[in-house]
């Protein structure tokens, strides 16, 4: 069958989503958008020939796949408004929003099934990585469509508990910006050692996509990798142990703790009413 996906929401993941499909192959046509802001859609429409609207209702009419990219916040409000024409034509609902429980959507669907997922920006250079989680509304069916899809535009995985989604969401949904963070620093720390802004970006970018390349590509584990690099009494060595003397691990960890705590009190703050 030929799909036909309607996005809500064409932020920042919606657009990556759109963007990576569309470098796969996937035909305009297939795709439509709804996003209150007309800006955007122009951008969205001008770059990927995309259909665009403005109103939720117009995009789901025809759609198999209903793929929500709006922030956790909003989500309520745009699946209950949707519902009864949803109940109608029952697309395959998809969810990428932080936190908010796959029951609690289905609910707001009036029991459609959902499959809720984190996918990460990546996603926009085919290279994102997506958990999915399916309960038991969820057919065989639905969740290959799912993994299809997400599939597209990077590695997939299936967590068969849902709160491992919060942990999930603290690792890769939000991962890229601790590595953005890390390039910032790098090229930070390079600029007040006295390199020029576009040497420090330079060598750290191409040092970030080297060395995520090489996790990526290498049987070796990253702490065998980080080993390799390690001269015994030379630079690098000099660096990691500062880390480790100011509790990186420890400060990382709680830190990738506090976001999938965030995901957590998102669901119970914005669902389960
Ligand atoms: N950003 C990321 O890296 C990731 C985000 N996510 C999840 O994806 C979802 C979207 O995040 P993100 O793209 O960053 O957020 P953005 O705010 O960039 O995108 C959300 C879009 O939805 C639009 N919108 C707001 N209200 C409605 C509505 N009622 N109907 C249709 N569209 C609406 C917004 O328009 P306007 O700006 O005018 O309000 C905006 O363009 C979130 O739930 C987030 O948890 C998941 C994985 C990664
Ligand atoms: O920060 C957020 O809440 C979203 C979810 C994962 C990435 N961005």
């Amino acid at each position: 069958m030929k799909q036909r996906i309607a996005f809500i929401g064409g932020g920042n993941m919606g657009r990556s989503l759109i963007g990576g499909l569309i470098a796969k192959g996937a035909d305009p046509s297939q795709l439509v958008v709804a996003d209150p802001y007309a800006p955007t859609l122009q951008a969205l429409q001008a770059q990927y020939n995309v259909q665009t609207v403005s109103n939720n209702a117009d995009a789901v009419r025809d759609a198999n796949v209903v793929l929500l990219a709006v922030k956790p916040q909003e989500l309520r409000n745009v699946v209950s408004s949707l519902q009864e024409q949803i109940l109608r034509t029952r697309p395959l609902l998809i969810s990428i929003a932080a936190g908010i429980l796959a029951t609690d959507i289905q609910r707001w669907a009036g029991g459609l099934p959902v499959v809720r997922c984190m996918p990460n920006r990546p996603a926009m250079q085919g290279c994102g990585v997506t958990a999915l989680y399916a309960n038991e509304l969820v057919t065989e069916a639905n969740r290959a469509l799912a993994e299809q899809i997400l599939g597209a535009v990077g590695a997939t995985l299936w967590v068969e508990r849902e709160t491992d989604m919060d942990t999930v969401t603290a690792i890769s949904g939000s991962g890229p910006a601790y590595f953005f963070l890390l390039i910032e620093m790098l090229e930070a720390a390079g600029q007040s050692l006295g390199l020029s802004p576009d040497v420090a970006r330079k060598l750290a970018v191409e040092t970030a996509y080297g060395s995520g390349f090489m996790a990526h590509e290498s049987s070796d584990s990253p702490a065998t990798l980080r080993q390799q690099v390690t001269s015994k009494g030379g630079t690098t060595e000099a660096a990691l142990k500062h880390l480790e003397a100011n509790n990186v691990r420890a400060i990382f960890s709680q830190a990738v703790a506090a976001a999938a705590q965030r995901s957590a009190q998102l669901a119970k703050e914005l669902g389960s009413t």
